[in-house]
C-alpha cells in the first residue's frame, strides 16, 4: 500500500480520500525542515501547499518518494528542477483557488478605494471620522492587470461586471483570447500610464521578478491602488512604501510577501497600506477542491499511474495509463536493447509510432524509450528524469507519428544515431499486451526481452547452433528461448537465447571463439 504525508494543513477530506482509495496517509503538519528529513524517507507521495519547502535536502532524503502533490497552484516552495533529477513527479491543482483568489483581489482592491480597514479601527476605536475617509468609486476606472492568465482572466470578468475598463499586460496574451476576456492587450508602459488600480496575477519568474521596480512605480499614473495577491518578489516593497509616503500611490494591498511568513516588514504601519498573510486562496470552497483534486491526483498517480496537471511530465489521464501500460513497457525494453547494445555512443534517438500506437499519446512512449536507454549507464534514471537527463547530455530526440498501415497492427520502432551510423530496431504487442522485439538492425527477429540474455551476431553456416548449444550445456546454462534472425542464407544471423543460470566471462570468451562469431554481448531485461 503506498504511504503519502501531508505537510500542510489541508481539509480533512484529503486523508479521507486516501484512505478510500487505498492509501495510507499520515498528517503531520507544522515541522522544522529538520524533523521533515528525518521522516520523508518512508513515504511515497508528499501533499503540500505553501508552507512545506521542498528543497534539496528534502528530496535527497526523501528516498521513496514518487510524487509531490501541491494543494494549490503555485510550486516555488518546491525545486522542481532537483525533483526531476530525482525522478519525482511534482503536480498541482491549477484551477481549485483560482475564482477565490480573484475574489481577494476585487476584495483587496474595494478596501484600497474606500479605506475600510482604517475606517474599520477609527470608527471602534469611537472616533466617528466622517470626513476623514474620503473614497473613489471603481465605475468607469481602468483596472490595469499584469498577467491575464487562469485567475487574471477571472479577475478582468468580475472588473467588467463592476463597469471598469481593463487594460492587461501579458506577453503570452494573444489578440483573440484577449477580446474573449474582454480586455485591452497593452505593453507595460501603457498600463502603468493610465490604470487607476493595478493588480498583479503572475507566477515569480525571472522575468517577473521585480515587474514593478522603483522604476515602473515611478511611471504610474499619480493615486494609482496596487494590489498583489500573486506572489512576494513581484513588488519593489521599499519603493512601494516611499510611492505611498510621497502620495504618489494612494494605497496598496498586499496578499503576499517578499518574505514569508512576514512577521517584520518595512510596510507594515504605512499609510493607505493593507495587508493580509497570504489568505489569496483561503475559502472553504478552494480549500475542499484542491485537496480533495491533490488526493485524488496522487492517488492516481500511485495506485495506476494517470498524471494529471504535472509540471515536469506529460499528463497521462487514469483511463489512457493501462492502454499506454504495455506500451512503456515495449519501449522501455527497447530502449534498454539499444543502450546496453550502443551504450554511450547514442548522439540521437527517433521514436516512430505506427499503426495502434499512432492513436495514443507519444510522450510516455519516448520517456519510457529514454529510460530504458539511459538505465544503461544510471541506475537512478526513470520516466520522469529520463527527458531531462537526455536534454542533459545534449541527446537529439525526434518524435515520428505515422499514419500508414504497416505489416503490424502497432509498432514502435526506436532509431539510434551513433558515429558509426543508424540503427534502429522494431518492437510490436502480441495478444494485445506482450512486448515482442520485431527487427533488429534491419533482420527480422521474433524475441521476448526479458531476464538473462545472450546476442550473438555470426556468419550463418550449418552447425553452429549446435556449437553454441554444446557451449553453453558444458558451462551448464540452459537456453529458456531461442530467437534467430539472418540478412539472408549465408549472410550475418543474430542470436538471441534467453539463458538461465549464470552466463560467466570465461563462457563469453569460449562463445566468442567459436567459429564464425562476431559480437558476444550478456544482456539483462528487468
Ligand atoms: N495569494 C494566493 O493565495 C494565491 C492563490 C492562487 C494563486 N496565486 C498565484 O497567482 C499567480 C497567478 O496564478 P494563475 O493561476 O492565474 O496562473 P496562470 O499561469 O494561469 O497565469 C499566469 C499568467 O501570467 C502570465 N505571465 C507570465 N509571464 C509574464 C510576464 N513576464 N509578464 C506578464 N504576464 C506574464 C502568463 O502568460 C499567464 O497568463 C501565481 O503566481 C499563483 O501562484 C496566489
Ligand atoms: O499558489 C497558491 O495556490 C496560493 O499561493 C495558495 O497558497 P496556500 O495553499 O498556502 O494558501
Amino acid at each position: 500500500m503506498p504511504k503519502v504525508l501531508i505537510s500542510d494543513k489541508m481539509d480533512p477530506r484529503a486523508a479521507q480520500i486516501f484512505r478510500d482509495r487505498g492509501v495510507e496517509v499520515d498528517e503531520i503538519t507544522g515541522k522544522t525542515p529538520e524533523e521533515l528529513i528525518a521522516i520523508i524517507g518512508q513515504y511515497d507521495g508528499l501533499a503540500i501547499r505553501s508552507s512545506t519547502k521542498v528543497t534539496k535536502a528534502i528530496l535527497d532524503a526523501a528516498t521513496n518518494l514518487k510524487v509531490i502533490g501541491r494543494a494549490g497552484i503555485g510550486v516555488d516552495n518546491v525545486d522542481i528542477p532537483y525533483a526531476s533529477a530525482k525522478g519525482v513527479v511534482v503536480m498541482n491543482t491549477p484551477f481549485g483557488n483560482s475564482i477565490t483568489t480573484a475574489e481577494h483581489a476585487i476584495a483587496l482592491m474595494f478596501a484600497l478605494a474606500r479605506q475600510l480597514p482604517e475606517a474599520d479601527a477609527s470608527t471602534q476605536a469611537g472616533k466617528w471620522e466622517k470626513n476623514r475617509f474620503m473614497g473613489v468609486e471603481v465605475t468607469g476606472k481602468t483596472l490595469g492587470l499584469i498577467g491575464a492568465g487562469n485567475i487574471g482572466s477571472i479577475v478582468a470578468s468580475r472588473a467588467l461586471g463592476l463597469k471598469m475598463k481593463v487594460a492587461a499586460f501579458d506577453p503570452f496574451l494573444t489578440p483573440e483570447r484577449a477580446i474573449e476576456i474582454g480586455v485591452e492587450k497593452v505593453t507595460l508602459d501603457d498600463l502603468l500610464a493610465k490604470a487607476d488600480f493595478i493588480t498583479l496575477h503572475t507566477p515569480l519568474t525571472d522575468q517577473t521578478r521585480n515587474i514593478l521596480s522603483r522604476e515602473n512605480l515611478a511611471k504610474t499614473k499619480p493615486g494609482v491602488r496596487i494590489i498583489n495577491c500573486a506572489r512576494g518578489g513581484l513588488i519593489d516593497e521599499a519603493a512601494l512604501k516611499e510611492g505611498l509616503e510621497s502620495g504618489h500611490i494612494a494605497g496598496a494591498a498586499l496578499d503576499v510577501f517578499a518574505v514569508e511568513p512576514a512577521k517584520e516588514n518595512p510596510l507594515f504601519g504605512t499609510p493607505n497600506f493593507i495587508s493580509t498573510p497570504h489568505l489569496g486562496a483561503s475559502t472553504d470552497e478552494a480549500q475542499v477542491n484542491v485537496a480533495l483534486q491533490v488526493a485524488e491526483q496522487l492517488s492516481d498517480y500511485l495506485l495506476e499511474g494517470g498524471v494529471t496537471n504535472a509540471l515536469n511530465m506529460p499528463s497521462l489521464s487514469a483511463e489512457e495509463a493501462p492502454k499506454l501500460k504495455p506500451y512503456m513497457a515495449l519501449a522501455e525494453k527497447l530502449g534498454s536493447l539499444l543502450g546496453q547494445l550502443e551504450g554511450d555512443k547514442v548522439q540521437g534517438i527517433a521514436i516512430e509510432v505506427e499503426g495502434h500506437a499512432a492513436e495514443l499519446n507519444q510522450k510516455p512512449i519516448t520517456a519510457a524509450v529514454l529510460a530504458g536507454l539511459m538505465r544503461a549507464y544510471s541506475d537512478t534514471v526513470n520516466m520522469v528524469n529520463a527527458p531531462y537527463l537526455a536534454k542533459e547530455r545534449g541527446l537529439d530526440v525526434r518524435e515520428v507519428r505515422h499514419d500508414r498501415e504497416g505489416a503490424y497492427q502497432t509498432l514502435v520502432r526506436v532509431t539510434v544515431q551513433t558515429p558509426s551510423g543508424e540503427r534502429s530496431i522494431a518492437g510490436t504487442l502480441f495478444g494485445p499486451e506482450q512486448p515482442r522485439l520485431v527487427e533488429l538492425f534491419g533482420i527480422k527477429v521474433e524475441a521476448d526481452l526479458a531476464g538473462n540474455m545472450l546476442y550473438i551476431v555470426n556468419q550463418d553456416a550449418p552447425g553452429f547452433i549446435g556449437r553454441i548449444g554444446t557451449a553453453l550445456g558444458t558451462a551448464e546454462v540452459n537456453i529458456g528461448t531461442f530467437h534467430l534472425g539472418r540478412r539472408n542464407q549465408g549472410g550475418e544471423a543474430v542470436l538471441l537465447l534467453s539463458v538461465d543460470g549464470t552466463v560467466t566471462e570465461p563462457l563469453l570468451w569460449d562463445i566468442c571463439k567459436l567459429d564464425g562469431v562476431k559480437t558476444v554481448k550478456l544482456l539483462r531485461f528487468g
